[in-house]
């Protein structure tokens, strides 16, 4: 079990993060991704059957003073939630991150955040994740967020592996009903 805070992550999976393999034209979103410059830059790690991620937030995440934004919590929820969907199915398909092959990238379809107390500004803030369902394409991911040990909120996602149609330059897909 990985204690608080980013120095006391065990990094499986060679150490590296989920969000470092990502390709390169994936690796744009705000939350995540290694390349935005003005991102979050959050950083997944495998701990034995779970996921973990830290993050301290800064005081423009403020909602309340002295209480963290929930935006960002969700946000936080959301981008390592669809880094360890992305990780169960490149485990599925026999890879470790390191292997040349690239970690497949998903999507968020579905998040549901609770929140379940007011999450202070100030501790790192601690996220642990695990895929709970592994389908064809799509994952269910369960995790919770921690204030200084505190458990202050649930998530619970349907991440599903990105369309063709995403990627960067494919023409747009077709309107849903046409
Ligand atoms: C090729 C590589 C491309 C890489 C691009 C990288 C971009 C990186 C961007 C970084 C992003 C960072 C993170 C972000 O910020 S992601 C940004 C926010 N998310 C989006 O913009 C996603 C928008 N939605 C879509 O594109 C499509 O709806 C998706 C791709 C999600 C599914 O449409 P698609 O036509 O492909 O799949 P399907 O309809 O056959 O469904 C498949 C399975 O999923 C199940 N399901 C679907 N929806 C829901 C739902 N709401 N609740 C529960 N379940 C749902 C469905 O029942 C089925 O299950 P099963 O029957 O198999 O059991």
């Amino acid at each position: 079990m990985a204690k608080e805070g980013t120095a006391g992550v065990a990094q499986g999976d060679h150490g590296i993060a989920v969000q470092d393999r990502y390709p390169d034209d994936f690796a744009w979103c705000y939350g995540c991704g290694r390349l935005n410059p003005a991102g979050l830059h959050l950083k997944t790690y495998r701990d034995g059957e779970e996921t973990v991620t830290a993050f301290r937030p800064r005081p423009e995440h403020t909602a309340i003073p002295g209480f963290v934004y929930g935006g960002l919590i969700a946000s936080l929820i959301d981008c390592h939630g669809t880094a360890t969907a992305s990780l169960a199915l490149y485990h599925r398909d026999g890879h470790r991150l390191g292997d040349p092959e690239p970690v497949p990238r998903c999507v968020t379809a579905s998040l549901q955040v609770d929140y379940r107390r007011p999450t202070p500004l100030g501790p790192e803030l601690v996220v642990r994740g695990r895929a709970v369902e592994v389908g064809a394409r799509k994952v269910v991911v369960e995790s919770e967020l921690y204030a200084g040990g505190t458990l202050c909120a649930r998530g619970r996602m349907v991440a599903v592996l990105a369309p063709p149609s995403m990627t960067p330059g494919a023409p747009p897909a077709p309107a849903p009903g046409t």
